[in-house]
């Protein structure tokens, strides 16, 4: 263990442990993936917040676990609007499966990315998907490797961090698309100011998602404000009716705002149908 899984929180760390337990795949995938920056381009286009929307059945800080039908959850986040889908693959900790991603990347037409905790190369070819994530923090001086052997497959990298010296290594592995979790891996709490604090250093070329702690519309806002070109959202979508949670915050554009003085009052509810 390194100096920095130390002062991971217990659950983070028994992930992890159970990540460098599990098996990759037989075959090396080859993946045609579907762009990710152009489905980007394309809501932004539209007038539309790009929503990247997660099937997260549940995670060490959610109560209780959501068994709906997981291909339905992903139909109703696309007709919701969502720009692009996250799909959990991680079993033991958040409930996913590679059999759910499967299913769902042949259930919808957007781009769908892999959410696990991927800390070895023959575990990229578990599953097809059109973005995989990579975290900074557990993969250090193996992260450049990886984002090659993954765009070698045809995965579009997401490279997760969570600070400046975290962003340097991603952008130093050639990272094209970066996420700031505003989730600290070590006490498992939530603030946005994360996104706020690394944002700027960003270079503009780099497709950025603010990811975690998005609960509501304003909180949508203040991510985009900040320089978010897509949010990655779980829990506040996954807590009701998944459409219209997607649809709020695939239209929390600032013309809303401006344009309609009722909405002022709704960015300030928490979205827990
Ligand atoms: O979500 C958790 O409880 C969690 C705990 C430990 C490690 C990772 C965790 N989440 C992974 C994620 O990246 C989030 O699912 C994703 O960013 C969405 O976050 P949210 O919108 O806050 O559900």
């Amino acid at each position: 263990m390194n100096a920095s899984e130390d002062s991971l929180a217990p659950e983070v760390r028994s992930i992890l442990d159970a990540a460098r337990g599990r098996h990759g795949g037989d075959e090396r995938v080859a993946v045609s993936a579907r762009s990710f920056p152009d489905a980007v381009a394309e809501t932004e286009a539209a007038g539309r917040v790009p929503v990247v929307a997660e099937v997260k059945p549940t995670s060490p800080t959610t109560d209780g676990e959501r068994t709906d039908d997981p291909v339905e959850l992903a139909r109703q986040m696309v007709a919701g609007g969502a720009t692009a889908l996250s799909v959990l693959t991680e079993p033991d900790h958040f409930g996913g499966s590679t059999e759910n991603l499967e299913r769902i990347r042949e259930a919808v037409d957007v781009p769908v990315l892999r959410k696990d905790f991927v800390v070895k190369e023959s575990q990229l070819d578990a599953v097809e998907a059109d973005l995989v994530l990579l975290i900074a923090r557990f993969l250090e001086e193996d992260l450049a490797d990886l984002v090659a052997a993954a765009r070698e497959r045809g995965f579009q990298p997401l490279v997760e961090v969570h600070d400046r010296a975290e962003l340097e290594l991603a952008l130093d592995a050639g990272a094209e698309i970066v996420g700031v979790n505003n989730r600290d891996l070590g006490a498992l709490e939530v603030d946005l100011e994360t996104f706020e604090s690394v944002a700027p250093h960003v270079p503009d070329d780099v497709t950025l998602l603010a990811e975690s702690g998005v609960k509501t519309v304003a909180d949508a806002k203040r991510m985009r404000a900040a320089g978010a070109d897509a949010l990655l959202i779980g829990t506040a979508i996954m807590d009701g009716d998944v459409r219209t949670n997607t649809e709020w915050f695939a239209n929390a554009t600032d013309a809303d705002a401006d344009s309609n003085a009722e909405t002022d009052a709704e960015t300030e509810t928490e979205i827990t149908e």
